[in-house]
């Protein structure tokens, strides 16, 4: 027979709790964890004392606790994402005097065979919708918005408002920069600004498609137009993109002898497949991009002039990512939070030399290639910290040789940056009295902290 004595109740009551089939968590008003059962505890790495008074959001990756706590609403059996698995979460308020001052949280998952299948099950689903989700984009539409297109230095700032001054109307676009820069991205969120967001974005990679193909690929044929045509004849992207836009990726790369055929369609606003006598009209909005020089490739008579006049109506330059370093941050921090949102994981912190590094760098393959980076070092971290080791040796070897090839402007930023840090930590943060002491004017100084990342 059980006495009452409250602490054996306690004990007895964990005990019940800490071996209970799911996993429990308790919050108070503001979403503050004050309870959570020990094999919750170790599925999240956590210590079940270290957890508790840290707001929920800190503790469990896509929580809606807090907002439990703040709706008052049972939730129940709701599908939440935890380090790279498909949960069951039912959340219910706890009430007290009719007022809500809490919540309990319960997570269903156990390693049982069971579940393991119908997580595999969950995962097939989704994969297969996202396949087809993509599979519907390339045919049809626009991944990106503009709302995207992450950066905050000046140059960043400029595009973005370019983008939004020229997305309506019809003239061709031409988006300059090397490769990886965010081309095709702004090519997208021009679409989706346009009113033709409504009809087809339809791409096509002049560097890719054989040059025999070109032509059927872009105009499309008509039944019998060649041995093994399809019956029926087949559309090419600029039908597919009638009422939208065609984006014509790496234009400098276009076969000369579709240069001036491409030119015609422009000119005339009409195609005619191959294989057919009749032209047919189009209304087709035409974005390229190119990371060649086409100037050059005007000289060398490789690219003709009247197409290059004809594509580059209204033109926007991107900056390659080393020339805006102010958005290397913004652009892996955004990585990271995406990246982690797909995968599961938690990265809480990342060293101040993976940073420097970072800034250092020169970046060859511009915004692609970090965001290579942080997936890799997300995927081979071991913890919840991003190190200079979570990089796989190629690419801490990149780093580092870079790091040995600083140019003078960049000891020089190095430096600016660390007299500010230092005189920002002395003077508590005060602008004007750091300002004064640097003898430069707050303005300046703003800048330099947004520049740096201060
Ligand atoms: N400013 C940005 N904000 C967020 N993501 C970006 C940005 N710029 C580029 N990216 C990402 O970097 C990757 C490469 O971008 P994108 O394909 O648009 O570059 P590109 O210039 O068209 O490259 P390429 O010339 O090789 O075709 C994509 O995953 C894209 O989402």
């Amino acid at each position: 027979m059980l006495n009452n004595d409250p602490l054996l109740k306690h004990n007895i009551l964990e005990t019940i709790i800490d071996s209970a089939y799911e996993w429990i968590v308790v919050v108070d008003h503001e979403g503050i964890v004050q309870y959570m059962n020990k094999t919750y505890c170790e599925f999240l790495g956590e210590n079940p004392r270290e957890v508790i008074g840290k707001h929920v959001t800190n503790v469990i990756e896509n929580t809606r606790m807090h907002k439990a706590v703040l709706q008052g609403k049972v939730e129940i059996a709701d599908l939440q994402f935890i380090r790279g698995n498909y949960m069951i979460a039912n959340r219910i308020p706890i009430l007290h005097e009719g007022k809500v001052i809490g919540a309990v949280g319960t997570v269903i998952f156990r390693d049982t065979e069971q579940w393991k299948k119908m997580n595999s099950h969950i995962k097939a689903l989704l994969h297969e919708l996202d396949f087809y989700k993509k599979e519907w984009h390339e045919i049809n539409g626009a991944t990106y918005t503009l709302n995207d297109f992450i950066g905050i230095s000046r140059e960043a700032e400029k595009i973005k408002d370019r983008v939004k001054n020229i997305a309506s109307g019809d003239l061709s676009v031409l988006i300059r920069g090397e490769s990886g820069t965010g081309k095709e991205l702004l090519a997208h969120s021009i679409h989706q600004l346009s009113e033709r967001s409504a009809k087809p974005f339809i791409k096509i990679n002049c560097g890719a498609v054989p040059e025999h193909l070109f032509e059927s690929e872009l105009f499309g044929y008509s039944e019998g137009a060649f041995t093994g045509a399809k019956r029926g004849g087949k559309p090419g992207k600029f039908q597919l993109a009638d009422g939208g836009t065609l984006f014509l990726d790496e234009i400098g790369d276009l076969p000369q002898n579709m240069q001036i055929k491409l030119l015609r369609v422009l000119q005339e606003k009409e195609v005619e497949p191959v294989g057919s006598l009749n032209s047919q009209k189009v209304n087709v909005r035409v974005i390229a991009a190119t990371n060649r020089p086409l100037e050059q490739l005007i000289e060398n008579n490789k690219f003709r002039e009247d197409l290059f006049y004809r594509i580059n109506v209204l033109q926007i330059q991107i900056p390659p990512l080393r020339e805006r370093k102010e958005d290397i941050w913004p652009l892996a921090e955004s990585f990271i939070r995406s990246n982690c949102r797909e995968t599961g994981k938690r990265i809480v912190k990342i060293d101040d030399d993976v940073k420097e590094a970072f800034l250092q760098y020169t970046w060859p393959g511009n915004t692609r290639e970090l965001k290579n980076f942080v997936e890799a070092a997300i995927q081979l971290t071991q913890s919840d910290q991003i190190s200079l080791d979570a990089f796989p040796d190629f690419l801490r070897e990149k780093l580092k040789v870079h790091e040995a090839q600083k140019s003078l402007k960049d000891y020089v930023h190095e430096t600016e940056k660390k007299v500010i840090s230092s005189y920002l930590k002395k003077m508590d943060g005060d602008i004007k009295a750091v300002a004064n002491a640097l003898g430069i004017g707050k303005t300046n100084l703003y800048d330099k902290i947004k520049k740096y990342n201060i």
